[in-house]
């Protein structure tokens, strides 16, 4: 946050602060009729589904703004819900942002925040069409809302993965994680002493995954490409068992994963073993990686393998096979779903 140059939110009230941060707002969509300055935004999808996704984000729960930059905060937040669009087999085109802020956060820190978000937007190709400012008596809130569009017959939901399909997940899983893991071990040197820097050499792509998450825009257009339409798909946000627990119980189905198959990056490895944690449970129930989990048909075997940044996992079975991981050793475990809870 600004500690130098700060002005004052009061200097500006509500209305000079929308203004300063959504003048240089251009729409780039066709689907956005007209955006910020109205009492709503007029969109317009002739023959598409609409999909249509929403997050809550709360400092203190979702986000710490000791050792979170605002902008990499305004990034994320966009960018996770990209994520839920993506998982939809959908493409974001539209969000409003809402925010609450309390007296301590300046003009120049909500600037940042949003040049975070506008980046976002930029790199997905989606509008900023409107939203809500007031004040909050504690700390920051942020509530950012997505529109996507899907052709009719493209759309993929949670249940419908069906026994003998692959299972498939991008990237690597626990890396945000661990840099979360990181960044609270080292936040006693960011809130005091001025002079000791944390050390986070050979961990930037812990800190990077976990500051900086990248919707997987790219696997969707790769999967469309090779005319892969998953039967099942979500993002994981709460960590892999959990997601696959939802998938498996909304199609009324069971699973198995190898765990030595589980993508899990060589930082991850590392970090876990220094924090003496299993590295199975970190990539199991992580959160926060923001890369897909999906099922395809297993005719589709050889074409998912040759997707770059995709790993097939496992496979679905009899609803009464149960969920489980198969581990190294050749036991079997049951799937719980441990992961992050913020309700508990
Ligand atoms: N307060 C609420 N009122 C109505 N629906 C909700 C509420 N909270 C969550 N949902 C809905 O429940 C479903 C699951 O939500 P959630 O677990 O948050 O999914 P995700 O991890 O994709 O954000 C979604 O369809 C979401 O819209
Ligand atoms: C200070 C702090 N505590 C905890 C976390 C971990 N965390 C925050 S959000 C999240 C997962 C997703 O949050 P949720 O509200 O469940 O989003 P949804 O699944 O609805 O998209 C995790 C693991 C964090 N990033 N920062
Ligand atoms: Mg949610």
């Amino acid at each position: 946050m600004h500690e130098g140059n700060r002005t004052e939110i009061a200097t500006l009230g509500e209305f000079g602060l929308i203004k300063r941060l959504t003048e240089d707002i251009k729409l780039e969509n066709k689907e956005s009729v007209y955006g910020v300055g109205d009492d709503a935004a007029v969109l317009s999808y002739p023959d598409k589904q609409v999909l249509v996704t929403t997050d809550l984000l709360m400092e203190g729960v979702h986000f710490d703004l000791v050792y979170t930059p605002l902008k990499h905060l305004g990034y994320k937040s966009a960018m996770v819900n990209f994520s839920d669009i993506y998982a939809m087999n959908g493409m974001p085109k539209q969000i409003t942002v809402s925010l609450a802020v309390s007296k301590r956060f300046c003009i120049e820190d909500l600037e940042d925040f949003y040049d975070g978000v506008k980046l976002a937007c930029r790199q997905h190709h989606v509008d900023i069409v409107g939203g809500d400012t007031t004040s909050s008596v504690t700390g920051l809130a942020i509530s950012i809302t997505c529109i996507g569009e899907a052709a009719k017959d493209q759309v993929v939901y949670r249940n419908g993965a069906k026994e003998t399909d692959l299972i498939c997940v991008s990237g690597d899983l626990g890396a945000a994680y661990m840099g979360l893991q990181l960044l609270e071990r080292e936040k006693a040197v960011f809130q005091g002493e001025k002079d000791v820097q944390p050390d986070f050499a050979g961990k930037e792509y812990l800190l990077e995954r976990f500051l900086k998450p990248e919707a997987r825009r790219d696997i969707i257009e790769s999967l469309a490409k090779a005319g892969i339409k998953p039967t099942a798909m979500m993002d994981i946000s709460d960590g892999l068992s959990s997601e696959l627990l939802h998938i498996c119980t909304q199609s009324k189905v069971g699973c198995r994963v190898y765990e030595e198959r589980i993508p899990i990056d060589y930082q991850t490895a590392v970090m876990a073993e220094e924090f003496n944690m299993n590295l199975s449970t970190c990539a199991l129930n992580g959160g926060e990686d923001y890369e897909l989990l999906f099922t395809v048909p297993l005719t589709a075997h050889e074409q998912v393998e040759q997707i770059a940044g995709v790993k097939v996992i496992g496979y679905i079975t009899k609803p009464d096979l149960g969920c489980a991981l198969l581990t190294r050793d050749g036991t079997e475990l049951e799937l719980k779903a441990q992961g992050w809870n913020p309700l508990k």
